[in-house]
Parts: C-alpha cells; structure tokens; sequence
C-alpha cells in the first residue's frame, strides 16, 4: 500500500495528498505533519520507513468537505485519492487513482465556495507588458487584458482578488503587486503565446481566434493558454461551459488605482463592517446577480450608449411589481454556477432540481416581464426549455438526496429497466417479510427477526435465552451479547437475488443520471446566455427598488466635460443615519475644474468629495443616483488620496503611502479624470505639508487640468490656489455656540477662516487641563505673524531668504546659467570650473 501511496503522490509532490482508506482521507509523512497544523487534527503514527514510523493524520470522509474548505481558503491544494477498485476482489491494494484535484481558485463545489463573491483564477506573464488572464470557473466566464505598467497591474489584481495567481517561474513575483492568494509558479514554457493560440482554439473549436478580439493581446493569451492547462490538469474534465474568452480593455471602464478602489469602499469596507457601498446597495435576488453587481461596480462602463440602456430598463422596471418580480428571481436561484457543474460534469441532483425549477418559473418571469422595447436587450435573450423541463420533470423525483452515490435520484416510472430491477430488490424485501413470519410461527419464537449487516449479509437474531427452540438447519453466524444469529440456505439465495437486483437498479440510476447531465449539457449554451441575461435583470431590478425605495433620480450623460449634481445624497451615510442627511450641490467642469474644501473637522469635507466619486460610479453601472438632479460628463479614472494608513507588510509609513498615492495621481490623472485628496500633506510637519499640498493642488489644476476636489486645512491655500483661474473655493459650515460647534454639513461658496480643532477634540473628550493649555498655546499662534499668505510671495522670495550653502549653490547655477562657453578659451573654462569647486567644497 504504502508503494502505491508513494507513487501516486510523486505525481503530485506540491498537493496534499487525501488517500482514502476506507471511511477516511489519510495523509502521511510531511502532508500529515502540515494537515495536522493547519487543522488542528491529531498526528498519529502506522507502520515503518527506513526503520522509521510513518506519520499520518486523517479526516473522516463524510466531514471532508469542511477540512477541504478550511484547507483551501489557507490556500492549500488538496489531491483527492479515491479507492476505485473492489475491495472484495482485489489482490494486494485497491486500486486507486487521483479522481479530482482541488485548488484555490479552481473549485467549483457549491459548498466550498462563497455564495457572494466569484472565485478567481489568474494568470500573469511579463514581457515589456503585463499579460493578464482570468476565468471564473464556476461560470465559464474567461477575460484577458493587458496592464503597461505595476500600477495597472496592482489596480487589476486589487479588483480580481484572485484566489489563485499563476506565474512562470522564471518571473520574481513581487510582493507587493498581489499577495492574497496563493501564488504558483508554473513551468515558464506554458507562457508561450503560440501555445496558447493553439490551446484556445481548440477549446473554442475554432480555426483562429480573430471573432474574439484579443489577438493582438500575445502576451494575454500565452497567460490564458497557461491557465487552461492548468485547469485542466486538475478538473480532469472537459470544460464545455467555458465557451468563450473576451478582451477588458483598459479604456472601455473607468479605471481606479488599487488604493482608490480601497478607499472608496466599493465592495469591502476599511473598517470591515458592512457598510461598503455593495453591501449597501445590493438587494439582488439572486448570487449571481449579486457577483454581477459587484463586477459592474468595480469596473464603471464608459459606454454611454449601454448606460442610457440601462436606465431605460430601470425606469420600465419601476413600473413593474418588483417584489413579484423578486420572488420568481428567486426561483431561478445561482443558475450560471449550476450551468457550470453540469458543463463539469460535477452537478449534484439537486443542482438538477434547482435547474428544474428554474426552468419552471421562466415563462412567467417572461410574462411579467412584458414585451416594453426598454427591456428587450434583455427579454430577446430569455428563452424557454420547454421539452428539457419536460424531462427533468418526469425524471428527478421531488427531492433527491444530496448524491447520487446511493440511489433514490431518478423517479420511478422515467426508466422501464430501473422499474423492473427497483421492483425486484423490493419484492425480495418482501420476501423476507414473508421469511420472518414463516420462521417465528415454525419456532415458536416471537422475538425472531431477519436482520442485515454489511459483514454477514441478512440473518434471523434471536434471543440467547430461546436458543432450545433454534432448529437443526439453523447455521449460527454470530454470537452478540444477548442474542444469536443465523443463516438458513433460503435466506441466503435471496439476499444473493437482493444484492444483485439493488446494485443493478444502482448501476442503472448512475447510468441514468449521466444521460440526464448529457442531456442538459447540449442546452448549455442557450442556457448560460437566458442565464446572463437573467442576472442582469436581477441587478436592474434592484436598482430601481433602489431607486424607488431611496427617492433616487435618473442620471444624464453629456459629452462635455463636467459633474453637477443638485441635492446629491452619500448613498451608504444616508442610510446609515437617523437624522436627515444633509443633501448638497456640486459643480465642476473645465471652467471650474478644482474645488478647494475647507472647513471644520467633522464637517462633513470627505463625505462630500467621496459621495461625489461614488456617484459618478453608480451612474456608470447603470443605477440611478441619490440627488435631485444629476449629469455626467466622460470620466476616464477615479483616482483618491484619502484617509492614510501604514502599509506596514510592504515597509511603508503613512506619510509615504500618502506621498506614493499623489505621486501616482499626479503622474496619470487626465483631464478627464476624477481626483479627490483629502487633507494631502497632513503626515507631515506643517510648513512642509503646507508646501506639498500647495504644489500638488497647482499641479493638477495647471498641468493635469483634471476635475478635482481638494480638502484641506491649510487656510493659506485658500488665498493662493482657491483664488486662481478654474479653482473655486467652498467650505462646509459650522456655527460656534459658545464653547461648542454645530456642524450644518452645508456647503456653501467662498472659504473657511477656521477650523474648530480645539473644538472638536471637545467633543471627542479630550481631558479638560489639555483642552485648556490648547487654547492657550493656540491664542499665542494666533498671534504671530503669518510667513507665507499667498503665492505671489513664495515666488517672488528673493534668494537672499535662503540658507548660507543654499545661495552658494544658486550662485554656482546662476553662474553656469550665464556662461558663454563659445566666446571661451577650453582653459578659461577650466579655470571657472576648479573657481566654482574651490568655493563650493569650501563650505564644507
Ligand atoms: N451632508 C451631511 N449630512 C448629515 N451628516 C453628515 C453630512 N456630511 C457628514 N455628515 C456627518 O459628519 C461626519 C463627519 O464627516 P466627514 O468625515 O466627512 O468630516 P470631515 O470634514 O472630512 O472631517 P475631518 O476634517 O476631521 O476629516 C460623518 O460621519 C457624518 O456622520
């Protein structure tokens, strides 16, 4: 045994490998030695190598799938060993065989995966740009892309948080580019785009892969070759629903860098409530509704054209009754992962059952549905099965058990030969009976019974204290404590005729239920696209009980550059609240492209600026938005420099992640592009802060020339920068009451001259003395002269205000500046040169 454990697991050295021995999974040497840590389960010791025990620890089979979660979200892969030989009739060890390979971002089972959130495997190869691929398995959905840069490939990978992230080994994955997953290196040579055609093409049955668009994405397909190989190395299984592979263009979605997607707390919020903006705003009836929606917040469309469709769906929904609407939806159930376990072959009976009620509820979710133009995008796409559900109907019975593993799937009546032996089993059941009867009345014992164990097949028990009356034919099979048990030549004739009309009526159902998963299979097709269309219904229909439910208004697109929103709303402060939101009014185009908010702490200055990004981003997935009135012009990136905090994994303090975020910021934000920062400059001392926040605000307002808001608490920006061409100053207002502050959350034009620190730390319950000594200490500030007030005197500073060593400097530049070099002598130039580095090491 121990032989055929070692060659099987040779074959699968960086797996733990689960060996069944009868009702459990064991594991041995090194994996029993890692599975006993990570699952806390005992290690215990069998048998001897070189000498040595062996160790092992195991799971009991039935309570597998729980150890195999936890083991996969550790990011383990797990190699399942199943006996698939006989035991009665094998000479030596059964036989066994790997029958599925299970890996984090390739499961597919229904319960080790999260119901919410898709489960993403990922390829990334380099070669001057990133390559990136990645298939949902669980619904044969397949994407590829291509990032010129680390920037864009963290962003992506932020969004995808993939399960699992395959690299060629010759790649050095850096740590700080992805590091949830698990992270597999796999053989550099899998990478080749060539290959990779190849591989898709047959997957696909095509020729070329020109009707997807992606080939000139070489370096995507060399990843997407690499992951199919992959999966296919562990499914083992054809892959039928993955029927097609689509480009993401970079530009065809508003794009946010990995921190902004963060920061906006699109699908997961910092503090790990749930109060990020999915968790609010999602009321889908549906998972896979749910996973769309979040797939459609993390990538805001461009496509303005697709949007205006999507509202007009909204607004036709509205009319509708949603919650009759809703209750049929859900009927329809995880229907695109349920298309995907048929496709694998892997569906479970009541994956079938699911299937079937689907298919039920379709035509009236159809009729519900109307024939309104606004909705046949989606309604054309619907289609019905009628002879498929037919089938289903009479083939499944009302509610299989779990597996098929032990029968009782298939109803009676769909299979004549199923009947026959089903009846057969059954009727020697009752044979048996008839035996029992027989039997007390011949011995006159009462309590005699026919029994059956897996050991000594069906026997008559009776008690030990009746043994006198036992007969003579009576062969005694097993002596228990109170009672005794045998076999007469009768009984063991039929139990014979039992066995073999039960195990055929098995055989037959398995066979049966194979057909049945075939069946469906060549559906499967029409069925994923009624199934997509379906999930996108789902999300439309809860935007507009959104919509209705939270007085939400229909956006506008423009094609002109700029955002106005009258009466705008934050959708998850709203919600959260119990007193009324206050709702504010935002303007910002090319004439006015900055807004620079100042006012109180507590003020309400980041709700502002983010209500205004998620805004932008719920219109671009199609929902309506929290506002009176709202209109968009083209947005290409969100980018946000909010809320700091040290990324201690990567060796990063808060003022550098602050810096590297506006660092990326000022280096792509377009014109066309979003960006908020939030109190830029504040990790650090006060007149550098001060100096930092003042050139990045100029920056964007002079060269990126973006739609920016710009919070901040350096009143001196007010002055130089609010007051420039295309910045406009606004502030939020807070009205002092005596010793206290009233925030009114309003905001209005014109600049703050205050901020309410003291204030507010007040409030906070800062101790008294402390509040009082600031006070003092801030009277004192008050009172000193101001340096710098605005920007006509920070570039007018003459050189003189500089340090000693500094002049000497500017002296040597201003010098070389005005050098004429061809009226020069090479020695006089000499000359000057050894003048200017005698007085400059002089200093030293
Ligand atoms: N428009 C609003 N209506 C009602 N309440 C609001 C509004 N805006 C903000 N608030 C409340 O005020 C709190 C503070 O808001 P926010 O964090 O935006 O202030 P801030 O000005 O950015 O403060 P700081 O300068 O300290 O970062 C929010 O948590 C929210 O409860």
């Amino acid at each position: 045994m121990m032989q055929q454990y070692l060659r099987i697991k040779a074959e699968h050295a960086d797996t733990l490998l689960f060996y069944r021995m009868g009702d459990f999974y064991e594991l041995f040497f090194d994996d029993a030695r890692k599975a006993a840590e990570l699952l806390d389960i005992s290690l215990t010791q069998r048998g001897a190598s070189n000498g040595k025990p062996i160790p092992m620890a195991g799971v009991p089979y039935h309570a597998a799938e729980n150890y195999l979660a936890r083991l996969l979200q550790m990011g383990e892969s797990v190699a399942i060993c199943e006996q698939i030989g006989d035991p009665a009739t094998s000479k030596g060890p059964v036989e066994r065989q790997v029958v599925r390979v299970l890996t984090p971002g390739t499961v597919t089972d229904e319960a080790l995966l999260s119901e919410t959130s898709e489960n993403l495997l990922v390829a990334v190869t380099y070669d001057n740009l990133f390559g990136i691929a990645c298939l949902d398995l669980a619904s044969g959905r397949f994407s590829v892309l291509e990032c010129k840069d680390e920037q864009q490939l963290q962003a992506e990978l932020q969004r995808l948080q993939p399960a699992e992230l395959l690299h060629p080994d010759t790649m050095t994955w850096q740590k700080n580019w992805y590091q949830n997953g698990s992270i597999r290196p796999r053989p550099d040579w899998e990478f080749a785009s060539d290959s990779g055609v190849a591989l898709l093409c047959r997957q696909f049955q095509v020729q070329h892969l020109d009707g997807f668009g992606i080939t000139a994405l070489t370096r995507a397909i060399g990843a997407a070759g690499a992951l199919l190989s992959y999966v296919k190395l562990t499914q083992r299984s054809a892959l039928p629903h993955i029927q097609s592979i689509r480009a993401e263009q970079g530009d065809d979605a508003i794009q946010m860098d990995a921190a902004s997607q963060r920061n906006l707390e699109l699908v997961t919020s910092l503090s790990g409530a749930a109060t990020s903006l999915f968790a609010t705003l999602n009321t889908t009836a549906t998972a896979m509704g749910g996973r769309l929606f979040r797939r459609w917040l993390q990538r805001p469309l461009r496509d303005q054209q697709v949007l205006r469709q999507r509202y007009d769906a909204v607004a036709e929904l509205q009319r509708l009754e949603l919650d009759d609407l809703r209750k049929l939806l859900r009927n329809i159930g995880d229907l695109e992962r349920i298309l995907s376990r048929i496709g694998l072959r892997s569906a479970r009976p009541r994956d079938l059952t699911r299937l079937r009620s689907a298919l039920q509820s379709l035509p009236e979710l159809r009729s519900t549905l109307g024939n309104a133009e606004a909705l046949t995008p989606w309604t054309a796409r619907l289609q019905d099965f009628p002879e498929l559900l037919q089938t289903l109907q009479q083939a499944l019975i009302e509610t299989p058990p779990m597996l098929i593993r032990d029968g009782g799937v298939i109803a009676d009546g769909f299979d004549e030969e199923l009947d026959e032996q089903r009846q057969l089993a059954a009727g020697a059941t009752d044979f048996l009976r008839q035996i029992e009867t027989r039997e007390r009345q011949r011995t006159g014992i009462q309590t005699l019974k026919v029994g059956y164990n897996k050991v000594h097949g069906y026997y008559l028990e009776a008690s030990r204290a009746s043994a006198q009356h036992i007969p003579a034919d009576y062969q005694r099979r097993q002596t228990l404590k109170n009672a005794e048990r045998y076999i007469i030549p009768e009984l063991k004739t039929y139990e014979d005729k039992v066995l073999q009309a039960q195990s055929r009526a098995l055989v037959r159902e398995k066979w049966l239920y194979e057909a049945l998963l075939n069946e469906v299979a060549e559906h499967l097709t029409p069925l994923q696209q009624t199934a997509q269309a379906l999930a996108e219904i789902d999300v439309l229909r809860s935007f507009a009980a959104l919509a209705i439910r939270q007085n939400y208004c229909r956006p506008e697109l423009q094609q002109t550059i700029g955002i106005e929103l009258r009466d705008a709303r934050h959708p998850v402060i709203e919600q959260q609240l119990e007193e009324p939101f206050i709702a504010n009014d935002l303007s910002i185009n090319e004439e006015q492209r900055m807004l620079l908010v100042t006012g109180p702490n507590m003020g309400g200055k980041s709700t502002y600026m983010r209500q205004a990004a998620l805004l932008v981003i719920m219109a671009h997935c199609g929902s309506f938005v929290p506002a009176e009135s709202a209109c968009f012009g083209p947005v290409d990136r969100i980018f946000t420099r909010i809320g700091a905090s040290d990324d201690l994994a990567s060796g990063r303090s808060t003022f550098m992640v602050e810096m590297t975020e506006a660092a990326t910021i000022l280096h792509n934000a377009t014109a066309h592009s979003l960006v908020l920062m939030d109190e830029i400059g504040r990790g650090t001392s006060t007149y550098d802060g001060l100096a930092l926040a003042w050139a990045c605000a100029e920056a964007l307002l002079d060269n990126n020339r973006s739609l920016t808001l710009f919070a901040t608490h350096y009143f001196e920006l007010t002055q130089s920068i609010g007051e420039q061409d295309g910045c406009v100053n606004v502030h939020v207002e807070a009205t002092e009451h005596g010793d206290s502050i009233v925030f009114e959350h309003r905001v209005t034009r014109g600049a703050a001259n205050r901020s309410f620190g003291v204030q507010v730390a007040q409030l906070a319950g800062l101790p008294k003395d402390v509040l009082l000594r600031a006070r003092q200490v801030l009277a004192e500030l008050e009172h000193q002269p101001k340096q710098l007030v605005n920007r006509d005197a920070i570039s007018d500073s003459p050189a003189t205000e500089l340090a000693p060593e500094k002049q000497l400097e500017q002296g040597a530049l201003q010098a070389l500046s005005e050098l004429r070099l061809n009226t020069m002598t090479p020695l006089e130039a000499l000359q000057w040169l050894a003048h200017w580095q005698q007085r400059l090491t002089e200093k030293d």
